[in-house]
C-alpha cells in the first residue's frame, strides 16, 4: 500500500484564528487555558481535515504556539536565565513568549529567516555548561491528544543536527560540538514517542539539502546511529526539504534509518539517483507537489515520478506520497477565495487542495492510472489553458524589456560625487536620525480599511482619513526631532500586497495568509502575468507628506526582489524575467517621485537575502540579476536624489559584496537584536556607502533607553566612520503601538544627540 502522507499544516487557522487567540492572550483578554483550547481545536480541526482529505500519515507535533524551533529548544531545557523558568518542569508559556517577543528585563531571541522561506524562527542558545534535558516531550503529548481523539498522528521533531546547526550556543562557536550532550534527550524523547503509541516519527534534516559544514557529516553518522536504536520498532523517517540531497546522498544512503522523504519539486533529477543509492528495504517519501507554491500539480508529471520509483528493482513498494515540504508556507484553503478571476483561480492549489492531490496520486499508484483519469484530464486541461493565456505575455512588455541599456542599470556619478550633491541639497546633521517606513498599523486604521472593503466606507472618506493620520504623523516627527521623515505608510495593507494591487499581472487573494512570525501573517499576492504599472501607485502620498513640511520627506518603494519573492510566482518564464519586470515597473515610480520634488527614495529590500540559493553554486547568477534587477529600478534617478534601501533578517557575511553592488547610498539594517555583530561584514568589506545599523528591535514590544541605542551606536562608531552613519530602529514599526514609538523615537533622537555632542568633543 502506498501511504498518502504529509509533512506539516498551516498553524494559524483557516481565518487566523491562532492569531487572534494570541493577541487576546498577550493583551490580558484571554487567559491560558483559553489560548491552550483554542490551540487544541485548532489541532483537532487540521487533523479532521487532513483525514477527510484521505491522508494516511498526519503529521503532529506541527504546531507552535509562536515558534517551532523555539518549542524544540524549550523542550530541550536550552533557556537562559531570566525569562522566569525555574528550571525543573516544562517551560511556561509564559518563558516560551518572553524568549520569542522580550520583557522589559530581558531582550528577545534572535529570530531569523528559515532557509529561503519567508517564515522566521527564534536562533536557539544552547550551551554546554546548561546542557539538555527533555523537560516536556511536546511530540508524545501531541500524538496522545491525537490517539484520544481516534487518530494515530505521525509526530515531527526537527532533527538534531539541524537544530544545532540552526543554533548560537552561549559557549561555543562550533554548536555541533554539543551533538553528544543533545542525544540522550532526543532518545528520550523517540522512546515516549514510542510508547504514547506512534507507528512513524518524522525527522526533519533540512540541512542536508544544503552545503554541509564541516564535522555535519560525522554528527549526521553519530546522530542517526544513536537514534536508529532508541526506539526499536518506531519506524524513523528522515526528512529533507528544500532542495536535492545533492552530495549528500551517500552519507544520508548509509544512514540507520527506515525512510527519507525527497523533495521532488526542487529537484527531479535527484530521483534517479536516489534509487540507485538507497536501500531497496527503505520507505521512500516522494514530494511531488509543491509546498512552496500555490499551482495545482501536473498531475502526469509527478504520476510519472512516482512510477519510476515503484519500478525500482527489488524489494517490496515501500512508498509514501506527501508534499515536498511542510505546508506551512503556503494558504490553507481555496474555499473561501471567491473573487479571484475564475481563470487563475482554477490554476491554484492551497494546502488542502494539495492533499487531495497527494491522496489521488497515491490511490492512482496503487489502484491504477484510470482512478484518477478524470483528474489527469483536468490537470492536462488547466496547463495547456494557462500556456496559452494571450494576456501573460505582453509585446509591450517585452519590448521594454530588451530596450534597456547597461546605462540604465548605473546611476550618472559615483557615490562620492552624489553624496557630496545630496548633502548640499539635503543639509542633514551628523548621524541623521529616520526610520523605516511605517507608523503603527492601528486598530483603527486596520478597521478603517476593513470598513472600505465592506463598503461602509467611501474611497474619499478613507483617502482623507488616511491624509490625516500622515498629517499627524509628520507633525508628530518634527517635534520628535527626527531627521528624515516618512509619511508613514498607513495607507499600506502590507508592503508587497499593496504594490502588487495596483500592478498589472498580479492578483490577491482575501484570505490567502501563510504565518510570517508569531502571530503575524502575510497573504501573498500572486504573478501569473506579465507585470506593469498602468498609473503612479505612491506620488500623490508622498507628496501630500511633503506638502506639510520644510524636512525632506522619503519616498518609499518595495524593491524588485522583495516584489518577487514574498510573491507566489509563475513558473512559465525564469525569476530573473519576472523581476525585471518589476524592475521597470518600479524605476518608473520612483523617477515620478522624484519628478513631484521628492529628495529621498527608498527602495525596501528586505528579501534580497531570503532569494539567495540554499546552494552555493547557485549563488552567483542570483547575485547578478538580482543586483541588476534593483540598481535597474534605482538607476532612473538624478544624482542629487538619495537612494536608500533596507534590509531586516540578513546575514550579509557572505554576500556583502553585492550588497555595496547594489550602490544604495544609504542601507538600513537590522542589527539590535545581533547586537552589531552584523557590522562586522561591512567594516570588514570596507563597504563604501552609508549605512544605519538598526539600534531599536521593533519586533520586541521592549522599549529601548536612549543609554543602549547610543551604546550601540559607539559599537557601531567603532567599525564605520561617523560621515557614513546613520541612525535608525531595525526595521518598520507597524507592529508597535504609538505608547511604544513615541517613547523610542525620543530615547533614539536623545542618543543621536548625546553622540553628535560626543563626536564635536572630540574633534
Ligand atoms: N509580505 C511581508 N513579508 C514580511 C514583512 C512584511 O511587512 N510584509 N515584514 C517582515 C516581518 N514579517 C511581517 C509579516 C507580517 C506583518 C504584519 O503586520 N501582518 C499583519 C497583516 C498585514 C495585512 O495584510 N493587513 C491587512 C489586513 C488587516 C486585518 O487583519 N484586518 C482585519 C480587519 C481589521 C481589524 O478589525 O483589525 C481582518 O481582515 O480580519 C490590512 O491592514 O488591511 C498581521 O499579521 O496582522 C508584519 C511583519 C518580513 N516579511
Ligand atoms: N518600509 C517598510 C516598513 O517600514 C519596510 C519593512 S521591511 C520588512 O514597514
Ligand atoms: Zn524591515
Amino acid at each position: 500500500m502506498t501511504i498518502a502522507a504529509n509533512l506539516g499544516y498551516p498553524r494559524i487557522g483557516p481565518r487566523r484564528e491562532l492569531k487572534q487567540a494570541l493577541e487576546a492572550h498577550w493583551a490580558g483578554r484571554l487567559p491560558e487555558d483559553g489560548l491552550r483550547q483554542a490551540a487544541a481545536a485548532l489541532r483537532a480541526q487540521a487533523r479532521a481535515l487532513q483525514r477527510g482529505s484521505g491522508i494516511a500519515h498526519v503529521p503532529s507535533g506541527d504546531f507552535a504556539f509562536y515558534d517551532h524551533v523555539l518549542e524544540t529548544a524549550c523542550a530541550f531545557g536550552c533557556v537562559p536565565p531570566g525569562y522566569g523558568w525555574s528550571g525543573e518542569g516544562p517551560v511556561p508559556l509564559a518563558t516560551l513568549f518572553a524568549l520569542a517577543r522580550g520583557t522589559p528585563e530581558a531582550p528577545a531571541l534572535e529570530m531569523t529567516k528559515w532557509f529561503d522561506t519567508n517564515y522566521h524562527y527564534l536562533v536557539p542558545t544552547p550551551s554546554a555548561a546548561q546542557g539538555f534535558r527533555l523537560v516536556e516531550n511536546r511530540w508524545a503529548a501531541a500524538v496522545a491528544e491525537g490517539l484520544a481523539l481516534g487518530c494515530r498522528t505521525r509526530p515531527v521533531l526537527l532533527g538534531p543536527v539541524s537544530f544545532l546547526l540552526l543554533s548560537k550556543p552561549l559557549d561555543t562557536d562550533r554548536p555541533l560540538d554539543l551533538l553528544p550532550r543533545l542525544l540522550p534527550a532526543y532518545e528520550a524523547a523517540l522512546r515516549g514517542i514510542a510508547e504514547a503509541g506512534a507507528a512513524w516519527v518524522q525527522i526533519d534534516e533540512p540541512c542536508l539539502a544544503t552545503d554541509l559544514p564541516a564535522g555535519a557529516e560525522a554528527a549526521y553518522r553519530l546522530a542517526y546511529d544513536r537514534l536508529a536504536q532508541a526506539a526499536p520498532g518506531l519506524g524513523l523517517l528522515l526528512a529533507s526539504y528544500f532542495g536535492g540531497l545533492g552530495e549528500n546522498l551517500p552519507l544520508v544512503a548509509s544512514l540507520p534509518v527506515d525512510g527519507v522523504h525527497l523533495d521532488l519539486v526542487r529537484d527531479p533529477g535527484q530521483l534517479a539517483p536516489a534509487l540507485e543509492a538507497l536501500r531497496p528495504d527503505l520507505w521512500l517519501s516522494l514530494g511531488v507537489v509543491d509546498g512552496r507554491n500555490v499551482w495545482r500539480g501536473d498531475l502526469r508529471r509527478a504520476f510519472g515520478l512516482l512510477r519510476q520509483a515503484a519500478a525500482r528493482s527489488g524489494g517490496a513498494r515501500r512508498l509514501m506520497v506527501a508534499p515536498s515540504c511542510s505546508l506551512l508556507h503556503v494558504p490553507q484553503s481555496l474555499a473561501h477565495e471567491t473573487a479571484l478571476d475564475p481563470a487563475l483561480r482554477r490554476r491554484l492549489a492551497f494546502a488542502e487542495e494539495k492533499l487531495a492531490e497527494v491522496a489521488l496520486l497515491a490511490r492512482a499508484l496503487d489502484e491504477g492510472e484510470s482512478v484518477a483519469a478524470a483528474a489527469f484530464r483536468e490537470s492536462d486541461a488547466v496547463l495547456a489553458e494557462a500556456r496559452a493565456d494571450a494576456a501573460a505575455h505582453r509585446a509591450d512588455i517585452a519590448a521594454r524589456l530588451a530596450a534597456v541599456t547597461p546605462a540604465m542599470e548605473r546611476r550618472a556619478s559615483p557615490f562620492a560625487a552624489r553624496a557630496a550633491r545630496q548633502q548640499a541639497r539635503l543639509g542633514l546633521p551628523p548621524l541623521p536620525v529616520t526610520t523605516i517606513g511605517s507608523l503603527p498599523q492601528t486598530a483603527e486604521v486596520r478597521q478603517a480599511r476593513a470598513r472600505l472593503a465592506r463598503g461602509e466606507t467611501t474611497p474619499a472618506d478613507y483617502e482623507a482619513a488616511m491624509a490625516r493620520l500622515t498629517e499627524e504623523a509628520v507633525r508628530w516627527q518634527e517635534a520628535a526631532g527626527i531627521d528624515v521623515l516618512v509619511h508613514g505608510e498607513f495607507e499600506r495593507n502590507d508592503m508587497v500586497k499593496y504594490f502588487a494591487e495596483q500592478l498589472d499581472g498580479y492578483a490577491v487573494t482575501k484570505h490567502g495568509w501563510v504565518q510570517s512570525y508569531g502571530s503575524r501573517c502575510v497573504a501573498p499576492p500572486i504573478i501569473w502575468r506579465d507585470v506593469a504599472r498602468p498609473a503612479p501607485m505612491t506620488v500623490r502620498w508622498a507628496a501630500h507628506a511633503q506638502s506639510l513640511t520644510a524636512r525632506p520627506v522619503k519616498g518609499m518603494l518595495t524593491g524588485p526582489v522583495t516584489m518577487l519573492q514574498w510573491a507566489f510566482a509563475r513558473e512559465d518564464i525564469p525569476r530573473e524575467t519576472v523581476c525585471r519586470q518589476i524592475a521597470l515597473a518600479i524605476r518608473d515610480e520612483a523617477e515620478d517621485l522624484e519628478a513631484a520634488g521628492i529628495a529621498i527614495v527608498q527602495i525596501d529590500e528586505p528579501a534580497f537575502r531570503e532569494g539567495l540559493p540554499l546552494r552555493a553554486a547557485a549563488r552567483a547568477d542570483y547575485l547578478r540579476w538580482a543586483v541588476a534587477a534593483f540598481r535597474l529600478a534605482a538607476s532612473g534617478l538624478g544624482d542629487a536624489t538619495q537612494v536608500h534601501t533596507h534590509m531586516c533578517y540578513s546575514e550579509f557575511e557572505d554576500i556583502i559584496g553585492a550588497i555595496a553592488a547594489l550602490d544604495a547610498d544609504v542601507i538600513s539594517i537590522e542589527t539590535a537584536r545581533s547586537r552589531m555583530a552584523l557590522l562586522d561584514a561591512f567594516a570588514g568589506f570596507d563597504y563604501p556607502n552609508a549605512v544605519g545599523p538598526g539600534v531599536w528591535d521593533i519586533h520586541s514590544p521592549r522599549v529601548p533607553e536612549a543609554s543602549e541605542m547610543a551604546a550601540l551606536a559607539r559599537q557601531a562608531l567603532r567599525r564605520l566612520p561617523a560621515g557614513r552613519l546613520w541612525l535608525n530602529p531595525d526595521c518598520g514599526c507597524k507592529t508597535r503601538g504609538w505608547a511604544e514609538v513615541r517613547p523610542a523615537v525620543g530615547n533614539l533622537v536623545a542618543a543621536a544627540r548625546q553622540l553628535r555632542a560626543e563626536l564635536t568633543a572630540a574633534e
